[in-house]
């Protein structure tokens, strides 16, 4: 088949990929001149694990291809996919102008039956908008569907290929019918496509990330009570998770959730709730969690170091918001850096991926190290922000040669307690009680 996605960005060029990879012809369109000319040049744009191997192939192959003109882009194709952003506005609503924008120009473009699939995550009722917004312009048939994205980065391509359920929203069977061709590869193992309206998908998917971001802000708040209590977050997690109608996943205590997604998406639902005159009060309290979730090592840095910051240097491992990605928005080491910086501290970081984005936005806020073990000469302490592997099983002598005190604060979880006790390690971390040097 023939397809088109508009919008090359995380979740545009891992669909327009996939698809690809699946035997059709994928235009994918940006407005990013840059973009547009890395990708023709055979130049991936974002770190995602698998991605580059698929989309080297299907751009050698023929199946893939870059343009920034929107019209030619769309000429042939038969499904045009929207993966535009849809960030925050002021008031927290999720911003529409880039969808609704591009859904105008779409109107008087098309020439023949197309299937217009909105991907991004938009609050209910966009799809209509989106219909509006073309049908002003459009002298031919057209459907909008709604087919909101799951995947998660890090992890984006096995997600995008074996999706757990592919939601489609569409009263159109023609639409339907195209949507069923376009996913059966992605089907075959039993995994469901589930046919509901517009609204519906478009709800299901801001329902999705708010109740992942409830469970952690759940065990966020289990682990603060934990410390107060004597008990061990790893065991209640569990314990807990064994429980089938729990279940294992997303209960990991941390320093809070980022990305792009579950900040914004719980946010915008909460506003989409009061335009509709409902107080979403469980998704006020996820959010206010979260915020105080991001700091949470702080106070424990300043007991340690007697709330004098000024002048200490810290050892800083890993910036981007979680492992296997280069993404840093909303990532909360951000959070942790400005703080010990506002407190007079200095910060030398170290990040697989991410250093040059972080860069981007902080420039010389903090040291960048050439590994990890380079951030720790002369700092004070080591702060961990984020689980990559290869934080994992680290050199702990060489840890605690290098470190002035023998200090660890760790905002994942990664080692175990008593080990830290045994290696006579000062080692902080959530919702467990502390190991003492
Ligand atoms: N990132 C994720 O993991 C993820 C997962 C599921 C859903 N989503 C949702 O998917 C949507 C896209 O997210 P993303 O992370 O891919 O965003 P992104 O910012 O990475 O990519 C968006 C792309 O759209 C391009 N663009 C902007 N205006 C354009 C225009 N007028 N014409 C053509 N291209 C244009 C930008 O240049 C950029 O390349 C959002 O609604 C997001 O909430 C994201
Ligand atoms: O037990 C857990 C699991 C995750 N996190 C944090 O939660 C955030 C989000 O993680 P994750 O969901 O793995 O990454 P995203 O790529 O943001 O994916 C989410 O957001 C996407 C965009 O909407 C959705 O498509 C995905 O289904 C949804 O998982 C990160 O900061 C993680 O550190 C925890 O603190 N504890």
């Amino acid at each position: 088949m023939k397809i088109t996605v508009v919008g090359t960005g995380y979740v545009g060029l891992v669909t327009g990929t996939c698809f690809a990879e699946t035997g059709n012809q994928v235009t994918c369109v940006d407005i990013d001149v840059n973009k547009v000319n890395k990708l023709s040049a055979g130049q991936i744009t974002i770190y995602e694990p698998g991605l580059e191997k698929l989309f080297e192939r299907n751009l050698k192959e023929g199946r893939l291809n870059f343009t920034t003109d929107l019209e030619k882009g769309i000429s042939e194709a038969k499904v045009i996919f929207l993966a535009l952003p849809t960030p925050p506005g002021e008031d927290g609503s999720a911003d529409l102008s880039y969808i609704l924008g591009v859904s105008e120009k779409l109107g008087p473009m098309l020439k023949d039956y197309k299937v217009i699939v909105d991907k991004s995550t938009v609050p209910v009722g966009t799809a209509d908008k989106v219909h509006a917004a073309i049908a002003k312009n459009a002298k031919v048939e057209f459907d909008v569907v709604s087919n909101p994205e799951f995947l998660r980065e890090g992890v984006a391509v096995e997600d995008f290929m074996k999706p757990d359920r592919v939601v489609i929203g569409t009263q159109s069977e023609k639409a339907r019918k195209v949507m069923g061709d376009l996913y059966a590869p992605f089907v075959r193992q039993g995994n469901p496509i589930i046919y509901m309206d517009e609204k519906s998908a478009e709800l299901t998917k801001y329902a999705a990330n708010s109740f992942l971001a409830t469970k952690i802000s759940f065990m966020n708040e289990i682990a603060i009570l934990c410390e107060k209590l004597g008990a061990d977050v790893d065991m209640v997690r569990r314990g807990i998770g064994s429980d089938d109608r729990i279940g294992k996943r997303f209960l990991f205590p941390g320093i809070g959730y980022g990305g792009s997604c579950f900040p914004k998406d719980v946010q915008a639902l909460v506003k989409s709730s009061q335009e509709v005159s409902y107080s979403f009060r469980i998704l006020d309290a996820v959010m206010d969690v979260n915020e105080k979730q991001k700091l949470f090592l702080l106070p424990k840095v300043n007991a340690y170091f007697s709330n004098n910051l000024k002048g200490k240097h810290f050892a800083l491992w890993g910036l981007a918001f979680k492992p296997n990605t280069d993404d840093i928005r909303e990532a909360p080491a951000l959070y942790i850096i400005d703080a010990l910086v506002n407190a007079g501290a200095t910060v030398s970081v170290f990040d697989p991926e991410a250093m040059p984005n972080v860069k981007g936005v902080i420039g010389d806020k903090v040291a960048y190290a050439e590994n990890q073990y380079a951030t720790l000469e002369n700092a004070d302490a080591l702060i961990i922000a984020t689980e990559w592997s290869v934080f994992r099983t680290p050199d702990f002598d060489k840890i605690g040669s290098s470190l002035k005190h023998k200090v660890i604060f760790d905002g994942r979880n990664l080692f175990d307690v008593a080990h830290m006790q045994e290696l006579g390690f000062h080692y902080e971390s959530v919702g467990r009680l502390p190991a003492k040097s």
